[in-house]
């Protein structure tokens, strides 16, 4: 089934509710900062688990001790959908337990 895109209106509605995450160049985006690189590395394996389960992929960085993600949806064009913001609300839950702020 394809995803609609998100209005302006709804990005802004839904990025209320998702401290930290922005709309840039298109995109939601998000970065956490971490106790150490082993532990940014762990999270980004966490969250590589997660879009699997959701078949849904953000461009995902990993730096010293810092995890970034970029995410749009391919198949509505590069828009912003619902299944990014579900992406990001995911992440966010296991955020916490990887002591990511
Ligand atoms: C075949 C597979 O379901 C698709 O290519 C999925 C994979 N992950 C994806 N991720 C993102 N961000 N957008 C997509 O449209 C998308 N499509």
């Amino acid at each position: 089934m394809p995803v609609e895109p998100l209005s302006p209106q709804e990005i802004e509605e839904r990025l209320a509710a998702l401290p930290g995450w922005s709309l840039d160049a298109g995109r939601l985006t998000r970065s956490y900062r971490l106790g150490s690189h082993f532990a940014a590395t762990a999270m980004v394996v966490h969250i590589a688990q997660v879009q699997e389960e959701l078949d849904h992929h953000s461009d995902l960085t990993l730096g010293y001790n810092t995890v970034a993600l970029a995410v749009h949806t391919h198949s509505a064009g590069g828009a912003v959908t619902e299944k990014d913001v579900e992406l990001a609300r995911r992440v966010e839950d296991l955020a916490a337990g990887h002591g990511a702020h």
